[in-house]
């Protein structure tokens, strides 16, 4: 059930610009296309140059000491094929089950296969999400698009390791779940994202339903408290980064959530730790990725692991990707499914307003460690 795969190619991460074009590893025309030849920066693009001037031009005297020892392995990530859980055969559906266990106790992310969401869908969706990020920076920044979701870099940051070479959409999809909370232009992302915000519910709820089972808890925990109303959808855009390899297009962190489920291109750039090492999530245009957020650590009294991750950024090309979050209301409270409990009890409101007050005041997010007994 559980198998392992390498893709015959590396990401376009890690090819290099002097390939010859007859070789495989010569970069896509549409690869091309979208690679901002020698750092000329698009109007869409956030002024990430002008903005962190001093703290670039530190990072680059620097060069980020903090990251240098770090090693990137292969990696192994599981890929796990979703269709065992639909099987009327219940040993193969246990064995997925275990699979779907093992992986988020030992790594904290997977990878699925047959997820039940359609590549015409994340097509589109990702098509939505070009548009929505080629605007012109000032109009993402001033319009109030998407219930005034846009974000870029790192407002916070203090130093390098504190920021990221990202811009994003992080929307609460209560509000685009709203019939008439939009503006007519931009009706067709609304669209689209309601329409993979429902496929992404059902297939998230539906896993951690799974992962509350193999604990012998009904999974129904999930399905009272995370409805469609309190999930996010984040559209993510790293453009290309001009400045040291080392530069994060997304820093590293944990998520405030149950569980994320994550599209990604095929550029490359996404590393979890596991073991004390970073290791690199090679791209699977097939697959979608799992991961365990802060919430599902804590109601599993840390036997589902919440695995720091980050992006790198990318030199030449750039790189989209779509996470949706399972999250709960902010009145709803987590607790361990068995006592005696790791953590005190605590509702995701505090919980959030926690990570925001230790990112403003200290550039880092402190976690789920700030609620342990
Ligand atoms: C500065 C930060 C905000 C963030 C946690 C972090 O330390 C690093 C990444 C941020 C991020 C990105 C994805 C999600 O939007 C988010 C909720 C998360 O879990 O990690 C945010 C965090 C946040 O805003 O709390
Ligand atoms: O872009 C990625 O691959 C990861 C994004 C991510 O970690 C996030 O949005 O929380
Ligand atoms: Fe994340």
């Amino acid at each position: 059930m559980q198998h392992y795969i390498r893709p015959s190619q590396p990401p376009e991460q890690l090819s290099n610009l002097t390939s010859s074009p007859f070789s495989p590893r010569f970069p896509s025309l549409s690869l091309i296309a979208r690679t901002t030849m020698f750092f000329s920066k698009a109007s869409c693009d956030p002024p990430f140059e002008e903005h962190y001037k001093s703290l670039l031009r530190n990072s680059i005297m620097q060069c980020s000491q903090a990251q240098v020892h770090e090693v990137v392995g292969e990696c192994e990530l599981p890929v796990i094929d979703l269709s065992g859980l639909r099987s009327s055969d219940e040993e193969k559906r246990h064995a997925c089950v275990a699979a779907i266990a093992k992986a988020s106790s030992e790594w904290g992310f997977f990878q699925v296969l047959s997820h039940g969401i359609s590549t015409e869908l994340l097509g589109e969706m990702r098509r939505e999400q070009t548009k929505l990020f080629e605007m012109p920076f000032e109009k993402k920044v001033t319009s109030g698009l998407l219930n005034n979701s846009y974000r870029w870099g790192t407002p916070t940051a203090a130093s390098l390791d504190q920021f990221s070479w990202s811009e994003a959409f992080h929307v609460p999809l209560e509000k685009i779940l709203e019939e008439d909370g939009g503006n007519g232009e931009f009706n067709s992302h609304r669209v689209v994202m309601r329409k993979l915000a429902g496929a992404m519910s059902e297939l998230a709820r539906m896993l951690a339903g799974v992962l509350a089972e193999n604990l012998g808890y009904p999974g129904d925990f999930f399905t009272e408290n995370c409805s469609k109303r309190t999930c996010f959808l984040r559209l993510n855009r790293y453009p290309p980064c001009p400045f040291s390899p080392e530069t994060y297009g997304l820093m590293p962190h944990t998520d405030s959530d149950f569980l994320t489920i994550l599209h990604q291109d095929e550029v490359g750039g996404l590393q979890l730790r596991k073991d004390f090492k970073w290791v690199a999530v090679w791209p699977n245009p097939d697959a979608l990725i799992v991961n365990i957020g802060d919430l599902f650590q804590a109601w599993s009294n840390d036997i589902y692991k919440s695995a720091e991750h980050k992006v790198m950024a990318n030199g030449r090309v750039e790189r989209y990707s779509i996470a949706y979050f399972l999250c709960p209301s902010y009145e709803s409270t987590i607790g361990s499914y068995r006592e005696p409990s790791l953590y005190k009890k605590f509702t995701f409101g505090e919980f959030r307003k926690q990570v925001q007050k230790d990112v403003e005041k200290t550039g880092h997010k402190v976690g789920l460690s700030r609620f342990l007994i």
